[in-house]
């Protein structure tokens, strides 16, 4: 006797017929014991149509969302369609950093040897909280010290690496983390100052309601742990 799928009781294990697409993406996920967090970036486990199912799917469960809310979405001619654009604006605008690969990356020989001090800023960062999903939307500087060995990348990568981790749920201490990450994996630099300050709507729209606090962090790899002087420099560069 076949064994029966969970998630579908009645259709054998291997039926992938009337089994949601999140499902079956969760369970690739699990086979290989990969995270799937909401900051983490899912797309070399989507096949082909899987994003556009998603989206099916996910307007069907936000339709539900707005029933449970008593909003007759039925005669209310604002509404009508708002659990697609809902559905549309999470999967394909601002969580589109979990669901499409990471952009093509530019890389140049350095061929000058070039190893002095180069910052990029402000790159405007949206982003959203993965508390209450309320927009973050802020600024971050990027401080590369170049390695005269490695490459150097196209100067608009690092505003599209940015948009890749930003657009998913995130808190911006983890943010900071991904970003840096990403970048030391790219270039290889000797040293990787990152500086973010962002507004977090969860605490200005809602909640404590406090319109002008910003969050203000900051990651420093290689050298910039070890010289001050060069940490100083970075910073003292940055507008206030
Ligand atoms: N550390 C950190 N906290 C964040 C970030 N974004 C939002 N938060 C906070 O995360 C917390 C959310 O968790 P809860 O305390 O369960 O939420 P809540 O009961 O709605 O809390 P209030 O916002 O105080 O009404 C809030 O204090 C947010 O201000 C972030 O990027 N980093």
């Amino acid at each position: 006797m076949s064994k029966l799928n969970p998630s579908l009781p009645g259709l054998p294990a291997d039926s992938e017929e009337g089994v949601p697409v999140s499902v079956r993406i969760r369970e690739r996920l699990r086979e290989q014991q990969r995270r799937f967090n909401a900051n983490d970036n899912i797309a070399d486990v989507l096949q082909p149509g899987d994003l556009e199912a998603l989206l099916d799917e996910v307007t069907q469960k936000m339709q539900g969302v707005l029933d449970s809310m008593v909003i007759d979405t039925a005669t209310d001619h604002n509404t009508g369609n708002t659990a697609r654009r809902v559905a549309k604006m999470y999967l394909t605008e601002v969580f589109k950093g979990r669901y499409l690969p990471q952009p093509a990356i530019t890389e140049f020989p350095n061929a000058e040897r070039l190893n002095e001090l180069m910052i990029v800023g402000p790159i405007t960062v949206r982003s959203a909280c993965s508390h209450h999903l309320c927009p973050v939307i802020g600024k971050i500087w990027i401080g590369v010290l170049p390695n005269q060995n490695t490459n150097v990348i196209g100067l608009s990568k690092y505003a599209r690496l940015v948009e890749w981790v930003m657009a998913r749920p995130q808190i911006q201490e983890e943010a900071v983390v991904q970003l840096a990450d990403l970048i030391m994996e790219k270039t290889q630099p000797d040293g990787l100052a990152i500086v973010m300050q962002a507004s977090h709507f969860c605490m200005s729209w809602r909640g404590v309601k406090e319109m002008d606090s910003r969050m203000l962090n900051s990651v420093m790899r290689g050298v910039f742990l070890k010289d001050a002087t060069l940490r100083r420099e970075f910073l003292s560069l940055i507008p206030k």
